[in-house]
C-alpha cells in the first residue's frame, strides 16, 4: 500500500540491499550521532519562536510543534535550506496532509492489498476498490512532498549549506558517479522531512478530552508527554525541581543532557508507555527462515509488537503504569524497542532523541502543564486511553 500511495522513494520502503545500502550511507553522513549536533543552533532558533508561540496561543500546542519540527528540518544548514512563513506555509501543509495517508498505509494487514499483492493488477476504473481510490488521493501529493523542496534547491542559482545542496555540488564536481545518484540524494532528503514531520504528527487517531483535544486525530511523543504530565502531576513537579536546580535561570542546551537524569528517564518513558509506532513497520523475510520451532516461509509479513515488547518484565512490575523511576531500579535497561530492530533500526533517533529534548525540556522549564477548564471553570479531564487504533 506504501508503494501505491506514493512512497517508493521512502526509505523504510526500500527493499534491503544495495540500492537501500546507498541510502543508508548516505543518510548516516548526515543525521549520525556526532553529525546531528551541527542541528543544534538551528533547533535553539526554532525553540525560541516555538516557546513564544505557546505563549501566545497555547490552545494551539500540536500545531506550533508541528511547525518547529518542521522548520527544523527544511531551514538554513538542515536538510532544504527553505524558509518557512509563519503560518500557512505549503511545506507544513503538505506534510500534515501526507501524514494522514501515512498513518493508514502502515498499519498492518488494514488493506487487503498488503496481504494479496495480486490485487493491485485490478484495473484502475473498477468502482468500488477502496485501497485504489485511496492510494489515487495520496499519491501526486505523497510525491510532491519528495520532488517540490528538492527542485527548488537544485535550481537555484548559488549552492547553500543543506544537505541537498551541498550532496548535489560534491556530485557535480566528482569525474565519476553512478547516473541514479542525484536520486538517492532526492530520497534521502525527502524520507527525512516525511519521517521528521511524521515523528510530530501522530500515525494513529487519539481521541482525548481537554486542552490536548485542540487538534483531534494528532499525537506525537510530546503530546504522549503531555498527557503523561497530566495524568501524574508529581512527575512534573519532579521535573521541573530537576530543571531549576541545575538550570537556574536558563534554558537547556544538548550540553545539559547528562546532568538531567530524571528529565532523560522521563522522555524514556513516554516511549516505552507510548510508542509512536506501537506495531513498528511490517517487513517481510526474503528466503525461508526457522525460528526456534517455527518454520517461516520466504514472503511471511513479520509485525514486530514493540507495543508489547515494551511492556515486558525487564521493563519492572506495573507495566501500564507511567514511572520514569523505574530506570533507576537496577539492570532496568534503557529502551530501544520503540525505534525497531536489527539493520533496519531507526537511523533517525539521534536527531529525534536531540530535537525531543530540547524542545521538552524548555516547555517543561517555564510552563506549567494543566488541564482545560469548563465553562464553569472545572477542569475537563483527560483519558488514558489516547490511542485508538494500531495497538495491539
Ligand atoms: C520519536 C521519533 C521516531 C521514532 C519512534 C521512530 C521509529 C522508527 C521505527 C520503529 C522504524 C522502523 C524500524 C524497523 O523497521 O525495525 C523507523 C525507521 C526509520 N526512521 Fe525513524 N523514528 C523516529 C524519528 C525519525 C526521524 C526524525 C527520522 C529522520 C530524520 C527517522 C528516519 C527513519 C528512517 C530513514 C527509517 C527507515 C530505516 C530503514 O530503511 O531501515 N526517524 N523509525
Amino acid at each position: 500500500m506504501a508503494l501505491l500511495s506514493g512512497w517508493d522513494y521512502n526509505m523504510a520502503f526500500i527493499r534491503y540491499g544495495d540500492w537501500w545500502r546507498r541510502h543508508m550511507r548516505a543518510f548516516h553522513q548526515f543525521f549520525n550521532s556526532k553529525a546531528v549536533g551541527a542541528f543544534e543552533p538551528v533547533k535553539l532558533k526554532t525553540r525560541r519562536q516555538l516557546l513564544r508561540n505557546l505563549l501566545d496561543t497555547p490552545e494551539n500546542f500540536s500545531e506550533h510543534l508541528k511547525y518547529s519540527v518542521g522548520r527544523v528540518i527544511m531551514d538554513n544548514q538542515a536538510v532544504y535550506a527553505i524558509e518557512i512563513k509563519p503560518e500557512n506555509d505549503q511545506f507544513i501543509i503538505i506534510t500534515h496532509l501526507t501524514s494522514e495517508g501515512f498513518g493508514r498505509t502502515v498499519i498492518p494487514c488494514l488493506w487487503l492489498v498488503d496481504i494479496f499483492p495480486i490485487l493491485k493488477r485490478l484495473p484502475d476504473w473498477l468502482p468500488g476498490i477502496p485501497f485504489k481510490n485511496f492510494a489515487k488521493k495520496y499519491r501526486d501529493l505523497t510525491q510532491d512532498l519528495s520532488n517540490i523542496p528538492f527542485n527548488i534547491v537544485k535550481n537555484r542559482e548559488s549552492p547553500d549549506y543543506s544537505f541537498v545542496s551541498t550532496s548535489l555540488e560534491r556530485l557535480r564536481r566528482l569525474q565519476d558517479f553512478q547516473f541514479d545518484e542525484e536520486t538517492v540524494i532526492k530520497n534521502v532528503s525527502g524520507t527525512a522531512y516525511a519521517a521528521g514531520a511524521n515523528t510530530v504528527r501522530n500515525r494513529f487517531f487519539l481521541s482525548v478530552s481537554g486542552w490536548v483535544n485542540v487538534v483531534k486525530q494528532t499525537y506525537s511523543a510530546a503530546l504522549q508527554a503531555v498527557v503523561a504530565l497530566i495524568l501524574y502531576p508529581e512527575t512534573q513537579k519532579k521535573l521541573q525541581e530537576e530543571l531549576d536546580r541545575v538550570l537556574g535561570d536558563r534554558l537547556p542546551n544538548l550540553e545539559d543532557r547528562k546532568d538531567l537524569p530524571y528529565l532523560n528517564a522521563f522522555l524514556a518513558e513516554v516511549m516505552r508507555w507510548r510508542p509512536p509506532l506501537p506495531l513498528g513497520v511490517p517487513h517481510a523475510v526474503q528466503e525461508d527462515d526457522v525460528y526456534g520451532e517455527y518454520f517461516i516461509p520466504k514472503g511471511s509479513i513479520i509485525i514486530a509488537d514493540s507495543w508489547q515488547i515494551l511492556r515486558d518484565e525487564k521493563y519492572g512490575p506495573n507495566p501500564e503504569e507511567f514511572n520514569p523511576e523505574r530506570f533507576f531500579q537496577p539492570g532496568v535497561p534503557w529502551p530501544t524497542e520503540q525505534f525497531g530492530f536489527g539493520r533496519r533500526f531507526c537511523p533517525g533517533r539521534f536527531f529525534a532523541e536531540n530535537a525531543n529534548f530540547l524542545f521538552m525540556a524548555a516547555i517543561f522549564k517555564v510552563f506549567n502543564i494543566t488541564l482545560k477548564k469548563d465553562e464553569n471553570g472545572n477542569d475537563i479531564p483527560v483519558s488514558e486511553k489516547t490511542i485508538e487504533s494500531g495497538v495491539p
